[in-house]
């Protein structure tokens, strides 16, 4: 039995990379779903190149969406997540801010990757589009891939000795991104297709790459149009919104789900303009949403 972590899955295939460095596709016993890229795992080899996932290692996180039809796993064991939006076309805030809500609740320290800066006339639309993420805290950096020089220069260090998952929707230019950060990625995407007989070089599910120079990992996901949170009940909303959290203390219900409540310290806040309306807003719609078990 050999450890490694999980690289590649499509369908019930999965690339493993073992601790030794060896390659190896793998498949489980049984019906041992949602084994996901990032896992760490147990694997029984078998012949040359391959081998039997025995075991999946307990997870520290798992970023997953979950719309009205399905859920979609992104990644396990992430460190941070890299949200790519760009100057244009537009950006969705509403999805932009539904990747942050997941990652703070699953404990993943979001940063959002502005790029295309070098359309300078719409920059200003997409940096006030970011203002309500900038107060947060959330650390903004701006890129564009016709500087890829500057870009790596600017990201390379903060992905050092992480694992970090790239998110975007389509067009943002995370293809662009990832093929700067890892120069062989494209190589790597077109071999491992061949190697699964899929034939496609677009991104369909998520794939780990190891980046040159500084280490760390990087996980490439599928470009995506929804980003549901229906599994997260009402705390992991509200961990999704952290700016909440000064002001809920002040909440009269210990239980408070800061809808219509009185004596609410958080629509207290969004009324003097502490708290942003839109934001209120978001979490009023992920709630909504929500099919989780809720506190009463
Ligand atoms: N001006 C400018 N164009 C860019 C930049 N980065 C990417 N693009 C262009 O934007 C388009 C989309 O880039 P991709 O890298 O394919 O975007 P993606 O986010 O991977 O999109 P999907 O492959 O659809 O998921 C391409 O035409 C790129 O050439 C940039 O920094 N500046
Ligand atoms: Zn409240």
């Amino acid at each position: 039995m050999k450890a490694g972590r999980v690289i590649a899955a499509h369908g019930r295939h999965y690339q493993v990379e073992l601790d030794d460095g060896q390659l190896r596709q793998c498949y489980t016993r049984g019906k041992k779903a949602g084994i996901c890229v990032g896992d760490y795992v147990d694997v029984e080899l078998q012949g040359q190149d391959e081998g039997r996932i025995e075991r999946v290692h307990e997870r520290r996180n798992l970023l997953y969406r979950s719309d009205e039809m399905r859920s979609k796993q992104f990644a396990a064991n992430v460190d941070q997540l890299l949200i790519v939006v760009a100057v244009e076309p537009v950006f969705s805030e509403d999805l932009t801010g539904r990747a942050l809500a997941g990652a703070f609740s699953a404990d993943i320290t979001p940063v959002i990757v502005l790029n295309k800066c070098d359309l300078t006339e719409s920059l200003p639309r997409a940096r006030a589009l970011l203002s309500d993420m900038n107060a947060l805290g959330v650390r903004i950096i701006e890129t564009s891939t016709l500087q890829p020089q500057a870009l790596r220069d600017s990201l390379l260090p903060l992905l050092a000795d992480k694992t970090s998952l790239l998110l975007g929707q389509s067009g943002m230019g995370k293809s662009s991104i990832l093929n700067i950060l890892v120069p062989d990625a494209r190589a790597d995407t077109q071999a491992h297709s061949i190697a699964l007989g899929t034939g496609k070089h677009t991104t369909t599910s998520s794939r780990l790459y190891h980046l040159p120079d500084m280490g760390g990992d990087l996980i490439d996901s599928p470009g995506f149009q929804a980003f549901g949170l229906k599994h997260l009940g009402q705390t992991e909303v509200e961990q999704g919104f952290p700016e909440f959290a000064p002001y809920s203390q002040n909440c009269r219900f210990y239980n408070c789900t800061h809808r219509h409540e009185p004596g609410c310290g958080v629509l207290a806040a969004q009324e003097q303009g502490l708290i942003s309306a839109r934001r209120h807003e978001l979490y009023l719609r992920i709630l909504a949403e929500s099919t989780a078990p809720q506190k009463y």
